[in-house]
């Protein structure tokens, strides 16, 4: 990177445990490499986290400055190896709960510049015990290409469904969450050119009725707590498998997504936009010596 002459100033956020470093950057000046992102990620070596969040404004970022009338901010998402990723969904609520902190945005409705496009975030007024209100954000609609893929762990394969939600998801429906097994490398999904840019892939059983629960191999990031994207995919996912589809029924479909850090709230509309709800918090900050992250380079 351009390492900056002064110490750089960060916070450690997460969302139902799918932890972030965010790394205020409003005039665009860093120019983080994705040996330094991953440095920064490292849970050992670094601050640790499963991806980055760098706050620029829209109008500073080549990538965004088209959407910078519509969303003053743009978050720039690295997965924790450093990789680009279109869009990440726990992050676009921890992104809003840092721009509320700072002062940047008040409670209530702002948007938000992603790589896949703007998204709508409503920041809910604090809790009657002072903690921080849930966070809505408009995901989209879900895409579901045609044809089926395969996830393979070890021994074990499953038919999946093809979802993108800005990134992409194969979606499996397990018997046992533990048939994942341990996760440490990526399942093998197949055809491999159903996705040329990798997949996320989710694991996923019922709890009750408009109930689910998963896991989640990240790509870039390997196994995590959560992902917001992903819990969107397997809501619509679970409600195609169960006949559901609100642009039949004209009504929402809700479901409930657990993940291992905790609960979504996930709602298909008629339209066919997702609405996903869930908890953002932002628990330190600091700032990072500079020498230290130019040696990632
Ligand atoms: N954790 C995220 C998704 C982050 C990006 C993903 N690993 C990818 O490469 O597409 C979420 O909450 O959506």
């Amino acid at each position: 990177m351009n390492a900056p002459a002064q110490p750089l100033p960060f916070l450690k956020g997460h969302g139902t445990e799918n932890d972030f470093v965010i790394v205020p950057d409003p005039d665009g000046r860093l120019d983080l490499s994705a040996a330094a992102v991953a440095r920064l990620c490292d849970r050992r070596a670094g601050i640790g986290g499963d991806g980055l969040l760098r706050v620029v404004r829209s109008a500073a970022h080549p990538e965004a400055a088209a959407m910078a009338d519509e969303a003053e901010w743009f978050m720039d998402y690295r997965n924790s190896d450093g990789s680009v990723a279109e869009m990440c969904g726990n992050g676009v609520r921890v992104f809003a709960r840092y721009l509320e902190r700072a002062g940047l945005a008040e409670p209530g409705d702002l948007a938000v510049a992603t790589r896949a496009g703007i998204r709508r975030v409503h920041l809910a007024k604090s809790n009657p015990d002072g903690t921080p209100g849930d966070v809505t954000v408009h995901m989209g609609r879900a895409l579901l290409p045609p044809g089926e893929v395969t996830v393979t762990v070890g021994e074990r394969s499953w038919p999946a469904r093809n979802v993108n939600m800005g990134n992409p998801h194969a979606v499996a429906f397990v018997a046992d969450l533990a048939h994942a097994g341990k996760l440490f490398d990526a399942p093998l999904v197949s055809p491999a050119d159903a996705y040329p840019s990798g997949v996320n892939v989710e694991f996923v059983v019922d709890r009750g009725p408009r109930h689910v629960a998963l896991r989640v191999h990240e790509r870039g990031s390997g196994e995590t707590r959560s992902c917001g994207t992903g819990a969107c995919a397997v809501m619509v996912a679970a409600a195609r498998r169960d006949g559901v589809d609100p642009a039949v029924t004209g009504s929402p479909a809700r479901y409930t997504v657990d993940v291992p850090g905790g609960r979504l709230r996930i709602a298909e509309h008629p339209d066919g936009t997702v609405e996903m709800t869930g908890p953002a918090v932002i628990v330190a900050e600091g700032v990072i010596d500079p020498h230290w992250l130019a040696t990632a380079n």
